[in-house]
């Protein structure tokens, strides 16, 4: 599968550019697309599912114009939107044999093996005659995911999929991408850096509808490896000392005290202890200096 965005913008009727000129290349396996609220993450999504078109650039999927040919790209992707929303009194087993009839899969006998396997796969099963609008937080999204494999799509997205779901209900989510991402391509959408270190062999950042970054978790860490360091600030006066003397990548509460995390060649001073690169540094630190870039994006 081969996904190429190429010079894309959107600006909506109220003026915000959304995208602007964005390029970006996704091949197999599972891609993070990771950005601030507002970064256009939303707007890439939905012109990839066909649902909005951009107002220049191209994308393609396999060849398949997505603008042009929304039919024939609509028959090999699946979308799980960031709003759902509709969940009604209707059980998951039902939702699915509508939806399938929809997609165009008329064999009753073809359609009931696929629903099947898709409320096994997804850990439904046994709640599949339940009405969807019982299910819980974590089970809606999971059935987000059933809907959205229907047909065998080549190409799935899930915009901001964890967002609102409890620890073991994410845990449960993030397993269920990564057992899908051997077999599909999946592209992630989130603000959340944590879900895209834990899945993804490769992703982007964007803000302000640009590509910031392009590479693999890994990579963009190791990069970053012995210039981490950080120390506990007792005080706030203290703490805008080091602000204005050092580039702090991110500030934590741990107990009430504050933590920095400062990005430096060399060791920023006394009390600073080398640390671990995140991925969370990686992102704050290209947000950051996009900020520096052009302020009047942030
Ligand atoms: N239909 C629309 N009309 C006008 N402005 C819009 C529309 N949709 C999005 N925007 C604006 O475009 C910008 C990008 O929004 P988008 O939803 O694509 O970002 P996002 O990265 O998905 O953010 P979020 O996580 O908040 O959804 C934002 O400033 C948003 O307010």
């Amino acid at each position: 599968m081969s996904l190429e965005i190429v010079g894309v913008s959107k600006t909506y009727g109220n003026g915000v550019k959304a995208l602007k000129n964005l390029t970006l290349s996704i091949g197999n396996n599972m891609f993070g697309l990771l950005g601030p609220n507002g970064a256009g993450k939303s707007s890439l999504m939905r012109t990839i599912a066909t649902l909005q078109d951009p107002d220049s650039g191209s994308v393609t999927l396999d060849g398949i114009d997505v603008v042009k040919q929304k039919n024939e790209v609509r028959r090999i992707l699946g979308y799980l939107p960031q709003e759902f929303g509709v969940y009604p009194r209707m059980s998951a087993l039902d939702m699915l044999h509508h939806l399938a009839v929809l997609k165009g899969i008329t064999a009753a006998g073809e359609r009931r093996e696929m629903v099947d396997a898709l409320l096994h796969q997804t850990n439904l099963w046994d709640a599949g005659k339940k009405s969807l609008s019982t299910y819980s937080g974590g089970m809606k999204q999971r059935f987000g995911i059933a809907q959205a494999l229907l047909a065998n799509p080549r190409l799935i997205i899930v915009d901001e999929p964890t967002a609102g779901l409890d620890p073991a209900e994410r845990n449960r989510f993030l397993n269920l991408l990564a057992s899908i991402g051997r077999d599909v391509t999946v592209i992630l959408s989130t603000h959340i850096v944590e879900d895209v270190r834990e899945l993804c062999p490769r992703m982007a950042i964007i803000a302000a509808g640009e590509v910031l970054l392009e590479g693999s978790p890994s990579e963009t860490l190791r990069a970053l490896e012995g210039q981490i360091w950080s120390r506990i600030v007792p005080s706030d006066a203290e703490l805008k000392e080091l602000e204005a003397t050092m580039h702090v990548i991110s500030t934590h509460l741990v107990s009430g005290q504050h933590e920095v995390r400062v990005f430096s060649a060399a060791s920023p001073g006394s009390g600073f202890e080398p640390v671990p690169s995140h991925l969370e540094d990686v992102y704050f630190l290209n947000l950051s200096e996009h900020g520096r870039r052009i302020p009047a994006a942030a």
